[in-house]
């Protein structure tokens, strides 16, 4: 049997299967989707086994064998492998890579060297010859690695003070040779469990028969007699205040047994949580139940875009569809932004579903994610609630995948795979023939456009070509194929909830123009209406929620004299102020210097961080409202393991007035006694250099209306902005959807952005300007060139401009943009222009980047 086996080597030559011999020791280790250990060239690496032959085309003597399998049971399923195929030609990157990305940080390769000794190092006759010739401590060496058989290199150094260069020449003269050995980075975690003679009987009459100066064996013996359960040996010895030594002795007596067992690391494991009971649906709840539970009891791969308002209950709309896929004893995947898998999300799913549940998000540990993947491995649960990468989660049977807050900008991710988890789960979900639910209150563009496909899908279906008849460029051969059923587009299925639950209103939106306040003497940050609305809250012993957009806003630090801005000397941008440390610091590279006192430039004294962050907000809180209680929430705050879910029970309990933060303030969060919601600074996204301002404005001030008056008590906002009359911020205090997506939607047609035409960044970069300037300029001539050649007429290439951010970590960058129309895929194009400069990536170490529909285009 021969597997075809993709190395854990990311780079264009090996970006392939290699065709291994699969031993007959390991036939029935070995699946689609193992984990192995191949020898790769001179070295031993990590490989994930895509696809098993009884036979090679390859010259069988030429064929390694696997040197060893890694997981008991394939960490990867078969549809997560040809998932991984599909992201590596969509998102044009390594299939390693796209791989990797599938599992636990964990199960990552750690390659570690070890020495071992020839097998004549010690010379013919004993300890004669080449031996005897060397350092007495080389010789000391030898011996020590012979004698352990394989040491660690590092540790080899420690041992014998460190110095390399012995080391060196006994690998040099051949007696010394170095060896891979690829180990997990992290193991499950076993703990000694004690596990008594099932034989309650057995015991007590033992118990008699011992000596009474055993009293302590005894005591065991009385204590398993009655607690007849497996118990951890540390809990015993510490219940019965006894030492290991005694427990020992009843095992040699064969009374009882002393095993590892497996535990989880559970994260949730001492917080418990009320079972919830499905809540009777509202009318327009009931609706979209009933059309996406008939669709998973049909089996069907169909995709919802959810467009429910905020407070309309989308959640128990998921929880009651995931009921029903349950029911059918498949399982469901819910996609959540990071910084909304708060602990109130959790304790939704958890208090519905209980241990059925696994979580998956960044917080955790590394040992904690693995362990609730390996629930996912195991079966034990068969929900997972996670950020993007849960969208992996090694499910066979999937029947529903669940994106909340579809519109959120972190599905999409931005290192290599640059993939996008909602492109991804439709696409699994085909695979599962499952249904997908998009939801949120403000759908993105992109998902909005998948409604209004149907006929240009329908259209397509019916020619079998691509729009306007141009032949696309794919790769040839299986691989397309295979593809061809996940890229092939279901229409989306629109369904919509206009109503809050039980009726509520939504709040009153008041936008507060600052320039007039400016004009008429208030220089603070808050207006003089929100200044009243957070007076009569506290007044009345109600909440607030004040929102300070960050995004466009750092705390950069500048000179009132000369008008200086500190800069990172590596990146083109400026640094930003840090509170904690007292130091200003790059985003980019990580480079800080201590803050500034006096201006470099002119010697200025009057030099401080800049822009409006949260804690100058908070200090300026301190000053109107003296005694007022404000809990702020941002990157500052919150690093801290726990201290988010810290925060928010504090607001929930009402141990604050006001909670203050960042975007991660807008979402999510259902408190009863908020009733007033304040957005600082509206506006700070729309200057930023980037198509989707306008929508990210919007979604952002429609999610931080929407945590007011979630339930008895009325709620009311206030947007405070120097741009009222632009139509994202109307179309927000108006919670008009309609309103703003007809009209973005004809700006972007205009303009040719996404969703009508598609995007794909290539970005350049290198140390020197000229060789970079001339590299993107023959990049883009290739581009046409090769658009040209393949008659697509649709296909427009922009650039080569420097990146708006044109220095990160020294290094310049350049980039050119591929804009396109259609479903055609041109992935093709790129990867053949991409690869004409592989000679010039290696050469000169130039780094090309590839990210296919970027939602970030700094
Ligand atoms: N059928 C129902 N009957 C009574 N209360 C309900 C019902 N459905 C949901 N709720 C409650 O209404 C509130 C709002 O629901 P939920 O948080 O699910 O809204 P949402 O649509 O997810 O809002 P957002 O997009 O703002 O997060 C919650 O407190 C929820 O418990
Ligand atoms: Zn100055
Ligand atoms: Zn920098």
């Amino acid at each position: 049997m021969y597997a075809k086996v993709i190395v854990d080597v990311p780079a264009k030559q090996t970006n392939r299967a290699f065709d291994y011999f699969v031993p007959e020791a390991m036939r029935s280790w070995v699946a689609i989707g193992s984990r192995v250990g191949v020898p790769f060239g001179p070295r031993k690496v990590q490989g994930f086994v895509i696809d098993l032959h009884t036979r090679s085309d390859l010259d069988p003597s030429k064929v390694k064998p696997i040197s060893e399998v890694m997981d008991l049971y394939p960490p990867l399923t078969p549809d997560l492998v040809q998932l991984a195929g599909w992201i590596s030609r969509t998102y044009l990157c390594h299939e390693i890579t796209a791989l990797q990305a599938m599992i636990p940080g964990a199960l990552k390769a750690k390659y570690e060297r070890h020495v071992k000794a020839a097998d004549d190092s010690l010379g013919g006759n004993g300890e004669s010859g080449q031996f005897a010739m060397l350092l007495p401590e080389q010789r000391e060496m030898i011996r020590y690695v012979r004698d352990k058989g394989s040491v660690q290199l590092e540790s080899l150094l420690e041992k014998f003070g460190s110095d390399a260069a012995l080391i060196k020449q006994l690998m040099a003269e051949g007696l010394l040779y170095e060896v891979q050995m690829i180990k997990d980075r992290m193991a499950a975690k076993k703990v000694l469990t004690v596990f008594p003679a099932d034989n309650a009987e057995l015991l007590k009459e033992a118990e008699s028969q011992l000596p009474a100066r055993a009293a302590k064996q005894k005591e065991v013996l009385r204590y398993l007699a009655d607690h007849p359960a497996p118990i951890k040996l540390t809990e015993l010895l510490h219940e019965l205040g006894i030492s290991a030594g005694t427990v020992k002795s009843l095992a040699d007596k064969g009374l009882l047994t002393i095993k590892e067992v497996e535990v989880f690391r559970d994260p949730y494991a001492k917080r418990s949580f009320a079972k919830t009971r499905p809540l009777p649906l509202m009318p327009e709840q009931q609706q979209v139940y009933g059309r996406i539970s008939r669709a998973v009891a049909a089996r069907e791969h169909r995709v919802f875009l959810l467009h429910g308002v905020t407070g309309s209950g989308k959640t128990e709309v998921y929880l009651q569809s995931i009921q029903t896929c349950l029911d059918q004893g498949r399982e469901a995947i819910v996609l959540v932004p990071e910084i909304s898998l708060t602990p109130q999300m959790v304790e939704r799913f958890k208090g519905r579903f209980g241990d059925q549940v696994a979580v998956l998000h960044s917080r955790l540990s590394h040992g904690e994610r693995y362990d609730e993947w390996r629930k996912i491995m195991l079966r034990q649960v068969s929900v997972v609630i996670g950020a993007r990468s849960a969208i992996f989660a090694p499910f066979t049977k999937i029947g529903l995948i669940i994106i909340d807050e579809e519109h959120e900008s972190s599905y999409k991710q931005e290192e290599s795979p640059k993939y996008h988890a909602r492109d991804v789960a439709v696409a699994r979900a085909s695979q599962h023939d499952a249904v997908v639910v998009l939801g949120s209150a403000t759908p993105s563009l992109e998902s909005m456009h998948g409604t209004l496909a149907v006929s240009a899908a329908a259209r397509r279906a019916a020619t079998g070509g691509m729009p306007g008849g141009a032949p696309a460029i794919t790769e040839a051969g299986a691989a397309a194929a295979a593809d061809t059923a996940l890229n092939e587009r279901v229409p989306f299925e629109l369904l919509t909830m206009h109503n809050r639950v039980e009726g509520r209103p939504l709040p009153p939106v008041h936008i507060i123009d600052m320039r007039e306040e400016l004009r008429t003497g208030n220089r603070s940050m808050f207006s003089r209406a929100l200044y009243k609305a957070i007076e009569e809250r506290l007044h009345k012993k109600e909440q607030t929620v004040l929102l300070l957009n960050r995004r466009g806003y750092s705390t950069f630090v500048m000179c009132r004299t000369c008008g200086y801005v500190a800069q990172c000397p590596h990146c083109d941008i400026s640094l930003t102020f840090h509170q904690s440390s007292r130091a200003i610091r790059c985003h980019y590279c990580g480079y800080a210097e201590r803050e500034l006192t006096v201006c470099p430039s002119c010697g200025s004294e009057h030099i401080r961080h800049f822009g409006t962050g949260t804690q100058r907000v908070e200090e300026e809180l301190g000053k109107l409202f003296p005694g007022i209680r404000v809990i702020r929430m941002d990157v500052d705050t919150t690093t801290e393991k726990g201290s988010h879910e810290k925060w928010l029970t504090m607001f929930r309990n009402r141990q604050a007035d006001v909670l203050l933060g960042t975007q991660m303030v807008a979402k999510g969060l259902d408190f009863p006694h908020v009733t007033l919601v304040g957005a600082l600074a509206a506006d700070t996204v729309l200057n930023l250099p980037d198509f989707r301002a306008a929508e990210r404005t919007f979604q952002l001030l429609t999610q931080v209306a929407g945590r007011a008056g979630r339930h008895e008590l009325p709620g009311e906002v206030f947007v405070q902005t120097y741009a009222p009359e632009h139509y994202s911020i109307i179309s927000a205090s108006r919670h008009d959807y309609r309103s703003f997506i007809d009209k973005e939607m004809t700006l972007r047609k205009l303009h040719q952005y996404p969703p009508f035409h598609r995007l794909i960044l290539i970005t350049l970069s290198h140390e020197q300007i000229p060789l970079l300037m001339r590299t993107a300029e023959s990049m883009a001539v290739r581009l046409k060139e090769l658009a040209k050649e393949s008659g697509l007429s649709q296909v427009e290439i922009l650039g080569p401009v420097a990146s708006p951010i044109a220095r990160i970590k020294d290094r310049y960058r350049f980039q050119c943009m591929i804009k396109y129309r259609g479903e055609a895929s041109i992935s093709g194009l790129v990867k053949r222009a991409v690869a004409s400069f592989e000679d010039v990536e290696r050469q000169h170490k130039m780094t090309i980047s590839v990210d296919v529909d970027p939602q970030v285009l700094m």
